[in-house]
């Protein structure tokens, strides 16, 4: 470029707002400044398929503290003899995570419960129409009653308390303020607000939280079900209104099918501010915890699931393939290595591009010149077109393809075909080899169709 048509050096990038411009809105946000409430071992247990025994828990108790959640809430003592028994097992573990046990909001279960040994209890009652007439039959007067009651109790054995509103979005929001405003003067830690039948959209807990946030001067807590597709979502959206604490569990197992993901909050949450969520989370573990969970519950960790699904880190199409080999940010908003995960591009279909091609030929150690790579591309692609390629065959293809260049190479010109050989090399530092944590991906392509007769003979 001419000096003349040169452009002035780029201003610094902003990162902080001038005063005056600051929103109201991102002073409530607290996406940079919230705590989780891991709930596998209370929410999680009413999954359908889960039976934890007393070891399980304490394993998976210990894997959630060493990831570094701030809470581990426990299902009710009160709900068998070994529940009751299991809870006071992982108070003894001496985790740095708090320990709660969820109860109903009665004084028979918290008595139960604060000789437990646990940090705190969340109280919980449904305050829906619904709830009110076909669960426990309290009047709105009377849950207010017994929540001040069970809340003064708790606290009066210096133990952290909740107060949550089961069903929250189905609940008159009169009565829900009015509640909270008396439990809030009541001292209670918390108020938790419960989508408990997944019903809710962001932007209806956007403006429950907000106004909730309006009314008590104690933390809030959300806890989402999944049931439309909103959980991540939603807390995400509460924490945005002012929410301080979400509820998750491993893979979202719940009761139907589940709550809010540890993995995809976490997913969300890095993507608002990266530096905050790997500075407080052990985020490379989050595979061994997903997996600990799925074989106690035998279930497979889906093929989408964020970060971990075999498939979160695999790139197929030549387009997508070339500009993630130049810089991986163009196709992905979280980086696998954060995760302790691995990328890994596929190559061995009709979507393929010469560039992925040549960038698995550099891999091998194999030099061919462009055009040849092109050449072989269009190989792979043909084959492809009867069914996909394995990694392996792939491989085969490209080294019968290389070895029979380099053969007509030194054929031709036998003082030239090493510098052939060289001069496709030059892309070395973007390679992406299939890895320990992409054998997933790898195994994946090795498992499909067998190959049909005329793609062996190709390979053989
Ligand atoms: C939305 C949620 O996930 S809330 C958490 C759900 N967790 C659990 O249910 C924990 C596991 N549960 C259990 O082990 C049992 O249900 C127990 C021990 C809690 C109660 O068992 P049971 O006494 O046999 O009652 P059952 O389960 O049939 O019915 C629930 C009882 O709790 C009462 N109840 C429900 N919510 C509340 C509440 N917040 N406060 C007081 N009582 C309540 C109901 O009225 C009903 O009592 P009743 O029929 O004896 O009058
Ligand atoms: O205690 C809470 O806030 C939530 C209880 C629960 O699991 C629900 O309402 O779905
Ligand atoms: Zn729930």
């Amino acid at each position: 470029m001419a000096p003349s048509q040169k452009q002035p050096p780029a201003a610094p990038a902003q990162t902080h707002r001038v005063p005056s411009l600051v929103k109201y809105e991102d002073l409530l946000s607290r996406t940079r400044d919230f705590s989780i409430i891991e709930s596998t071992l209370r929410e999680g247990e009413q999954f359908s398929n889960a039976f934890f025994d007393t070891e399980t828990k304490i394993a998976i108790a210990k894997a959630l503290d060493d990831f570094g959640v701030e809470y581990i809430e426990l299902t009710s003592p009160v709900a068998s003899e070994q529940s009751l028994a299991d809870c006071k097992a992982i108070c003894q573990l001496g985790l740095k995570a708090k320990i709660l046990t969820h109860v109903r909001c009665h004084m028979d279960d918290a008595k139960i419960a604060v000789e437990t040994g646990v940090d705190g209890l969340d109280l919980v009652i449904g305050t829906s129409s619904l709830l009110r007439e076909f669960s426990h039959g309290k009047d709105m007067a009377y849950i207010e009653k017994q929540a001040v009651e069970v809340i003064n109790f708790v606290k009066s054995k210096g133990l952290e308390v909740r107060f949550s509103s089961e069903d929250s979005f189905r609940s008159d929001l009169v009565d829900l303020l009015s509640l909270y405003r008396v439990v809030d003067k009541a001292g209670v830690d918390r108020v938790g607000i419960a989508d408990t039948v997944g019903c809710a959209d962001p932007r209806q807990v956007y403006d429950l939280v907000r106004t909730l946030r309006g009314v008590v001067s104690c933390d809030i807590e959300c806890h989402f079900h999944n049931d439309t597709g909103c959980a991540i979502a939603n807390a995400y959206a509460a924490l945005e209104a002012g929410a301080t604490h979400i509820d998750t569990s491993v893979l979202g197992i719940g009761e139907r099918n589940g709550i809010t993901p540890l993995g995809g909050l976490c997913a969300r949450m890095y993507t608002a501010d990266r530096e905050y969520v790997m500075g407080k989370y052990k985020l490379a573990k989050l595979r061994d915890i997903e997996n600990l969970v799925a074989e106690n519950v035998q279930i497979q960790v889906p093929f989408n699931n964020y970060i971990t699904g075999y498939c979160a880190f695999t790139h197929k199409a030549g387009i997508h393939a070339k500009a993630i080999l130049n810089n991986p940010s163009t196709y992905e908003i979280l980086k696998p290595e954060d995760f302790g995960m691995t990328r890994y591009v596929s190559i061995g279909h009709r979507l393929t591009g010469w560039n992925a091609v040549k960038n698995r030929m550099v891999q091998l150690g194999l030099g061919l010149t462009d055009a040849e790579v092109k050449q072989v591309t269009a190989q792979i692609k043909e084959m492809a077109d009867i069914r996909p390629l394995n990694i392996e065959e792939v491989d085969t293809l490209l080294r019968k393809f290389h070895a029979s260049a380099e053969a007509e190479r030194i054929r031709l010109s036998p003082s030239d075909a090493s510098l052939h050989a060289r001069s496709s090399n030059d892309n070395e530092g973007t390679l992406t080899a299939p890895s320990p944590t992409a054998t997933d991906a790898v195994n994946a392509e090795k498992s499909r169709l067998p190959a049909p007769a005329d793609v062996s003979a190709a390979l053989a």
